[in-house]
Parts: structure tokens; C-alpha cells; sequence
């Protein structure tokens, strides 16, 4: 707990927005994204792990999030952060959602430094069919996913539901984390325990 205390106590700043995995550095330290449907909370959830209200820009209106967004600390220490855009229904011109989800699979497919995708899924809803897919894309990429559920202090009983059924959707995946987080950007539930697991991934690969 303490190593994700200190690695985000740092000064996290915006590093880059990537439109193709083109624009991406060729190379560089272990990142770590957010992946899920638009609206989820994954910038609210960037924003919670650094305790910085604005660094990600979070909207009410799914679709607000249009690029890979890299995110590190100043002094280089520990590993870049990717807040994505969403995939599946967003408030924009179907042919923009549709590339960004080609950005984000692309992504996910082939980016040889992540570590780690946490897969956002909406504790009130559980996970969806684009979910799932997004879930097999990472199995045969081979890249290691924990899914995280977001917004726990709306879900009120739903949550329970939505625990079983993502429990259900990871089982036999092979590049799934079996242990399903609980968060609440808004409440800070479960913040300390996804820094904490962030840490030790760096640590570890870095
Ligand atoms: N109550 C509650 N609301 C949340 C939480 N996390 C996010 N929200 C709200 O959900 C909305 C969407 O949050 P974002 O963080 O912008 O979601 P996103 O996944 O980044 O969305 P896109 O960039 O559009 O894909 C915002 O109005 C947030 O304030 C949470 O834990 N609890
Ligand atoms: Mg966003």
C-alpha cells in the first residue's frame, strides 16, 4: 500500500495524445491503460489514482476521451498511465467512435511494453457484450486484464450481480486476473488497493 502511496504522491502530468499507434514512442516504460466502454469512468478513475480533480477530462456525455492519453510522472519515475477513449455507444459521429475502437483494439493487440489493461465495467450494468470481446482480444494478444468495477457507490445491490457476472465472463480466460477490484472514484473506494497493485506491476516489469 505504501509503494502505491508514494509512486502517486508524485507529479503526474500529460504527457502526449496519440491519434495512431503510430504516434506512440517506439519504446519506453511499462505502461499501464484503461479500457471500457464510453462513460465507464476511466479518466475518474486516472484523476482519483493521482488525487488530481482535472488532470484526465471527464464528462457526463460518453465520447469525451479521443485519444491515447499518456500520462507520467515528471521526474520519469515509474510507469506511463494510458487513459483511452471508450469503446461502443458515444455521443459523436459513428464513423469517429468506430476509429477510436479501432485505436484502442489496435492498441491492445500490439504494444509490447503494457503490462497490464485494467477493463473498466459499470458496477450498475456488469459487463457487456463489447466487453467481452474486449476480454478475448486481450486472451489471444496475451495481454495480462483485470477487470475493475467502477462507480460502487450507485450501484447499491446491483453490484452483487455484477461481481457474479464478471466473475462468470473471466473464468478460463487465460490472461484474465481472476480478483475483480471494487472502486468508487466518487468515494475513493478501492483507490488505494489499484495503487497499490499498480506499484508492485512497476516494480515488477519495470
Ligand atoms: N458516482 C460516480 N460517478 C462517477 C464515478 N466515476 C465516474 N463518474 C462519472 O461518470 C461520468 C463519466 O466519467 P468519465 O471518467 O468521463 O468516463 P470515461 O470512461 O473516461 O468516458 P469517455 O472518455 O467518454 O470514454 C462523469 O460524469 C463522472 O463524474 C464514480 O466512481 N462514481
Ligand atoms: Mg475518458
Amino acid at each position: 500500500m505504501e509503494a502505491g502511496r508514494v509512486l502517486f504522491a508524485g507529479d503526474w502530468v500529460f504527457t502526449r495524445a496519440c491519434h495512431s499507434i503510430k504516434h506512440l514512442p517506439a519504446s519506453g516504460p511499462v505502461e499501464v491503460a484503461f479500457a471500457g466502454r464510453s462513460n465507464v469512468g476511466k479518466s475518474s478513475l486516472l484523476n482519483a489514482l493521482v488525487g488530481q480533480k482535472q488532470l484526465a477530462r471527464s464528462s457526463n456525455t460518453p465520447g469525451r476521451t479521443r485519444a491515447l492519453n499518456l500520462f507520467a510522472r515528471s521526474d520519469g519515475v515509474g510507469p506511463v498511465v494510458v487513459d483511452m477513449p471508450g469503446y461502443g455507444y458515444a455521443k459523436a459521429p459513428k464513423a469517429e467512435v468506430a476509429a477510436w475502437t479501432a485505436l484502442v483494439f489496435d492498441y491492445l493487440r500490439g504494444r509490447p511494453n503494457l503490462a497490464r489493461v485494467y477493463l473498466l465495467i459499470d458496477a450498475r450494468h456488469g459487463p457487456k457484450p463489447v466487453d467481452i470481446e474486449a476480454m478475448g482480444v486481450m486472451d489471444e494478444a496475451a495481454i495480462s486484464y483485470q477487470a475493475v468495477l467502477t462507480k460502487c457507490d450507485k450501484a447499491g445491490s446491483a453490484s452483487a450481480a455484477s461481481i457474479k457476472a464478471t466473475e462468470d465472463a473471466l473464468r478460463r480466460r487465460p490472461a484474465a486476473h481472476p480478483e475483480v477490484l471494487l472502486t468508487s472514484s466518487a468515494k475513493g473506494d478501492g483507490i488505494a488497493e489499484l495503487r497499490a497493485a499498480i506499484a508492485t506491476l512497476a516494480a515488477e516489469r519495470g
